[in-house]
């Protein structure tokens, strides 16, 4: 195995003053990142559109966008400008400054420092970076996570758009040897998710197309919209790669019991663009009465789910944890790195390797600690999370009176397994192995 492919260990991170709680706003010296945003989406999905509407809109976010051209949107009333290496003085990129303060920037000739230049440099609020309808984003998301060029960007999260007529067709469609389809890895990898054109479909089509959705990808929001309209606020702020471990992403707030009430949010249609015949409402909250203590039973043959549910950990737990991540984690990467074989792992999992995707969680230690686990493919890290602010409202949502506990959010301890081939065996794997070493 290359070194250079290691697994990163868990880490707790040290504690700084300056991030121990309770300690102040953390590291006050360092200048705020910048959040990005990368969008996804299949081809037609509808991109554009909500490119169009961040650009146009008066939403009072500064916010620069990268496409890998500018199509139509030179048509938009705009300032050329161009940004020059402060060192050589040389052109390094261009960009459209619009009238609603956002910028529109050829990601084809920039690279991930050159974002980050431009947006530090013209104080955006946030960047957003458009991948073509067919890519694929998991090795991008990979990229811009772990990319020391971000400096001072922050990857937030990955939206991705689908054309609700249509996602089914194409979520199902096969690929030689196999192969996960661009649209499932789409689903899969995404953290915020437009069902978008739901006024060309039925009521019950959306219902078919969420429950398929939510099947392949449960850490998901919702937002149900035509034109791609969607409250901004509703896909930034996901964190869904914090490596700021005072805010735990909100994905965490997925209940065990009940994801499939976790998050909806449904934008209104524009009256000017709704359909003659009546519109169709979205569903309403339902259950499919799924066990998410067990991994779902896939619906195509690529993607499936792993939502294991932890107990508070021992200290010798914790440790068990992170050889379990490990070998799960060297296993995909014999399969990724199309090697196959058997790799040498501690860990005793039934069946073949699965081909993880993307990998989320909360641990909790006897001792109350809490960690946050991010993974994309292969690579995985650990962080203590340090709760800033407690919960200021009562479970009721009233404000706390001086002097009463603040209430926190509640958060069941669990790790998410999104990918090829991940089912029941990592469930009752992972249980063992613990139950070995309680
Ligand atoms: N009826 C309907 N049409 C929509 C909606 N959203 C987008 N469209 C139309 O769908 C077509 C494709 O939308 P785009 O925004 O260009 O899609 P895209 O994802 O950027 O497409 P590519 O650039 O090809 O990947 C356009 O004609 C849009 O006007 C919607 O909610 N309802």
């Amino acid at each position: 195995m290359d070194s250079d492919e290691d697994v990163p260990q868990l880490e707790e991170v040290e504690d700084s003053p300056a991030s121990s709680p309770g300690a102040g706003p953390s590291r006050p010296l360092e200048r705020k990142k910048v959040p990005l945003t990368l969008l996804t989406g299949y081809l037609g999905a509808g991109k554009s559109t909500l490119l169009e509407y961040v650009l146009t809109a008066d939403h009072g976010y500064r916010i620069a966008v990268c496409m890998n051209d500018f199509g139509d949107t030179t048509d938009i009333e705009s300032k050329s400008l161009t940004l020059r290496d402060p060192s050589t003085g040389e052109q390094t990129s261009s960009f459209l400054s619009l009238p609603n303060g956002c910028l529109c920037c050829s990601f084809k000739d920039m690279g991930i420092a050159a974002i980050e230049e431009m947006a530090v440099q013209q104080g955006v609020d946030w960047v957003m970076v458009e991948l073509t309808g067919v890519a694929d984003p998991v090795p991008i998301a990979r990229s811009f996570w772990e990319n020391e060029e971000m400096g001072d960007l922050v990857l937030d999260g990955v939206v991705c758009v689908v054309d609700s007529r249509n996602v089914l067709k194409q979520l199902a469609e096969e690929r030689p040897g196999g192969e996960v389809n661009e649209c499932q890895k789409q689903v899969a990898c995404a953290d915020v998710i437009l069902l978008n054109k739901t006024d060309l479909v039925t009521k019950s089509v959306l219902h078919q197309v969420e429950s398929t959705i939510r099947s392949i990808n449960p850490t998901l929001r919702v937002f149900f919209t035509v034109r791609s309209r969607i409250p901004l606020e509703g896909m930034f702020n996901v964190r869904a790669y914090s490596s700021d471990v005072s805010d735990p992403p909100s994905f965490l707030s997925l209940s065990l019991s009940s994801s499939e009430r976790s998050e909806r949010f449904e934008t209104q249609a524009d009256p000017a663009l709704a359909p003659a015949s009546p519109q169709p409402r979205p569903p309403r909250r339902h259950s499919h009465g799924h066990s998410h203590s067990h991994a779902h039973p896939p619906h195509y043959d690529g993607i499936t789910t792993a939502l294991i549910p932890l107990p508070n950990l021992s200290p010798t737990q914790f440790d068990a944890l992170n050889t379990f991540l490990d070998s799960t984690m060297s296993r995909t990467r014999s399969v990724t790195s199309g090697l196959g074989g058997d790799v040498n792992v501690d860990v005793p999992v039934p069946g073949p390797a699965p081909e993880i995707l993307r990998t989320k969680g909360l641990f909790r230690r006897a001792d109350g600690r809490e960690y946050v686990l991010q993974g994309v493919t292969d690579l995985f890290e650990i962080k203590e999370l340090h709760k800033k602010h407690p919960h200021p409202h009562r479970p009721d949502g009233r404000s706390t009176e001086p002097g009463e506990p603040a209430h926190e959010q509640h958060v069941e301890p669990k790790i998410v397994f999104i990918g090829k081939g991940v089912d029941h065996r990592l469930n009752e794997s992972l249980h063992t192995w613990l139950n070995l070493h309680a």
